[in-house]
């Protein structure tokens, strides 16, 4: 055959973090890894209003007592008006290399701010909330809608052990039913490759489905404030971002549980965190793929991550409206919630998974 017929002679791109740096106290070590990376002047930190002062500052001065030329921006949403600002002050100031020095946030503005200017980007997680700390997409609000946009990898992650056992516990929870959810987003993409041929990588689903198995089956060592369940929590996020960079999309990690995350994002007037909305649409989705939901639904309890409506903060009728909308998400994404939910059968996976009583 000729081997440009060949589809698997596509050419596949994957970024992947060169440098991964995970432990107690290694925040001290930002400095020697732009060093590594040969990143030694002009960077730009942007970080969050109270993540400043827990880690933006330290690794500020780090650098500026390394001889560098340092700058820092305080973001406190993860907007497109928010970018555009650091792209603007990065341009201006002849920025070299950007860094997220905080959660979720800080660490997009940086990625997606970093990729438009293509400099190189260091992400450094505060809390262990999802794995955008590793991966290479960006959750950006513009206006009231949020796009998952493809921006370029951290070329390193470093994550201090010591500062997100000491953040609240409720992000590392968060961070777990990120994983967890890849469970369903491994089905909803092996479904979507059965009917309708979406390329697939049985690397990246075999990563991704593991991935969320050990931390299933080590749920009961994810306790507060113990940098060994921040390692474990961690060290899954990073494997969930190198299953994307493998799939060279969120696929492995972003299904049908995702969808409804994205709708009730839309739908509640204060969603919960977005790996707790992830983590009860896993419960659901699975229910509906005829997969073991109570297993999922028991891990997420031993983890104390949230398992209904109520615990979540939501009310009831916001759960239905995201289930009945969620297939409209990433309409080209298909899932096991095809052409979408009826507003009954949403009543009955939302009882039935006891996700509203
Ligand atoms: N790129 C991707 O693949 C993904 C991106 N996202 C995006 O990420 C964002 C959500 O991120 P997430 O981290 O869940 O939540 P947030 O970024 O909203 O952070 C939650 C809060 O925790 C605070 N915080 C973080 N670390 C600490 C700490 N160590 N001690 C005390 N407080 C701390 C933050 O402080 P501060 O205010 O200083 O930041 C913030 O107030 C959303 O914008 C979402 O769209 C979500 C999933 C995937
Ligand atoms: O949250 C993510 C993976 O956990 C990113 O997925 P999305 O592409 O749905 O934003
Ligand atoms: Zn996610």
């Amino acid at each position: 055959m000729d081997v440009t017929q060949d589809m698997n002679a596509q050419k596949k791109w994957m970024q992947l973090p060169r440098d991964v740096v995970v432990g107690h106290g290694v925040i001290d070590d930002v400095k020697n890894v732009c060093a590594d990376l040969k990143l030694v002047d002009n960077a730009l930190i942007v970080t969050g209003k109270s993540t400043r002062k827990i880690a933006g500052d330290i690794v500020h001065d780090s650098l500026v007592d390394s001889g560098q030329n340092v700058e820092m921006i305080v973001s406190e949403s993860a907007s497109l008006k928010e970018v555009d600002r650091v792209r603007r002050q990065a341009v201006d100031s002849g920025v070299e290399y950007l860094l997220g020095v905080g959660s979720g946030k800080s660490i997009d503005v940086a990625k997606l701010a970093a990729t438009e200017i293509e400099v190189p980007f260091i992400s450094v997680p505060t809390a262990a909330s999802h794995d955008g700390i590793v991966s290479s997409r960006a959750s950006i609000k513009d206006g009231t809608k949020t796009a998952s946009i493809q921006a370029n990898a951290p070329m390193a992650v470093v994550a201090d052990t010591e500062i997100i056992a000491n953040a609240p516990y409720r992000l590392l929870a968060s961070g777990c039913g990120d994983i967890i959810s890849n469970c369903t987003a491994v089905l909803d993409w092996q479904l979507a490759n059965r009917l309708q041929n979406v390329p697939f990588s049985e690397y990246a689903a075999a990563l991704s489905s593991m991935t969320a198995q050990i931390l299933i089956d080590s749920a009961d060592t994810i306790k507060p404030e113990l940098e060994s369940s921040v390692r474990m929590v961690v060290k899954a996020l990073v494997s969930s971002g190198v299953a994307m960079s493998i799939a060279g999309s969120s696929r492995p990690a972003s299904g049908s549980e995702h969808m409804f995350s994205h709708a009730l994002d839309k739908v509640a007037p204060i969603p919960a965190l977005h790996g707790e909305q992830c983590g009860v649409g896993t419960i659901m989705m699975m229910y509906l793929h005829g997969g073991d939901w109570k297993r999922i639904r028991d891990a997420l309890k031993i983890i104390n991550a949230p398992v209904t409506a109520e615990e979540m903060g939501i009310e009831d009728k916001y759960i239905l409206e995201a289930l009945v909308l969620s297939h409209t998400i990433r309409p080209e994404r298909y899932t096991i919630l095809a052409t979408g939910l009826t507003p009954d059968a949403a009543e009955i996976v939302a009882r039935k998974t006891k996700v509203i009583s």
